[in-house]
């Protein structure tokens, strides 16, 4: 009990968080090849991540791992299913739906994970009453009315950069608390209770170039 409060009260590091969807990822591979246990020296060979990192990470949630037995691998891929929030359903909203915006809509593996896209929203009317993966584009005058009637969890920004900070805050006005920011701004966003992550693949590009370059 007294382990369970103080890791509830600890608060994990973002570094900590950001590392765990790759457990999730290896360890759904290692349930998909039938492996029911693995020690923290094979996992941490099988990542190319240290052992003592792993126990780590994975201290900061209550260990999970068991002397001599090493970690069994479908409770730890549903524990961190659930640390992740994995084990609810999160429905996305799409604004701007473009190539960007299409695409993410038609990207399956978000819907296995439990993120399902119920709409995109766009302003030209070419795009307006189109059918992607059965997910209907609207208009964004609808939007208002469509938040009011519809459980929606997360809202993808995919449109220009322009418009993405006016209609953040609007979205935030309608009570979204999560937004996965494509557009390329940093969004001003005064309430504390809303979460924004940026996607900048153009960031992984540079950071690629930066390595390329140094090796050279
Ligand atoms: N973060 C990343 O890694 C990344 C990668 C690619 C593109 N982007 C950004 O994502 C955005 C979309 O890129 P794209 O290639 O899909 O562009 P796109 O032009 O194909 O699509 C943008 C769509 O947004 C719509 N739109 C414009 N104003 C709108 C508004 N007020 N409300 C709703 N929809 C509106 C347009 O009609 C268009 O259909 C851009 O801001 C681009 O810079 C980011």
């Amino acid at each position: 009990m007294i382990l369970e409060d103080s890791v509830l009260e600890k608060e994990i590091s973002q570094a900590v968080i950001r590392r765990m969807p790759r457990y999730y990822r290896y360890l759904g591979e290692l349930l998909d090849e039938g492996v029911e246990r693995i020690s923290s020296g094979e996992l941490s060979e099988r990542m190319s991540v240290t052992a003592s990192q792993i126990r780590q990470d994975l201290n900061n949630f209550g260990g999970f791992g068991q002397q001599g037995y090493g970690y069994n691998v479908s409770f730890l891929y549903e524990e961190i299913g659930k640390i992740l929030g994995l084990d609810q359903n999160h429905n996305i909203i799409i604004i701007g739906a473009g190539n960007l915006g299409q695409a993410l809509a038609n990207y399956m593996k978000f819907d296995r994970l439990g993120f399902h896209t119920i709409a995109l929203f766009d302003v030209k009317e070419e795009l307006i009453g189109k059918n992607i993966r059965g997910i209907e584009v609207l208009h964004v005058k609808e939007l208002d009315h469509f938040v009011k009637t519809h459980d929606v969890d997360i809202a993808a920004l995919t449109m220009p950069k322009s418009s993405a900070d006016d209609i953040a805050n609007h979205l935030v006005s309608l009570g979204i608390h999560a937004i996965w920011n494509f557009a390329h701004v940093d969004l001003s966003i005064d309430a504390k209770d809303v979460v924004v992550e940026n996607v900048h693949l153009s960031d992984s590009l540079m950071q690629l170039s930066y390595n390329i370059v140094k090796n050279k």
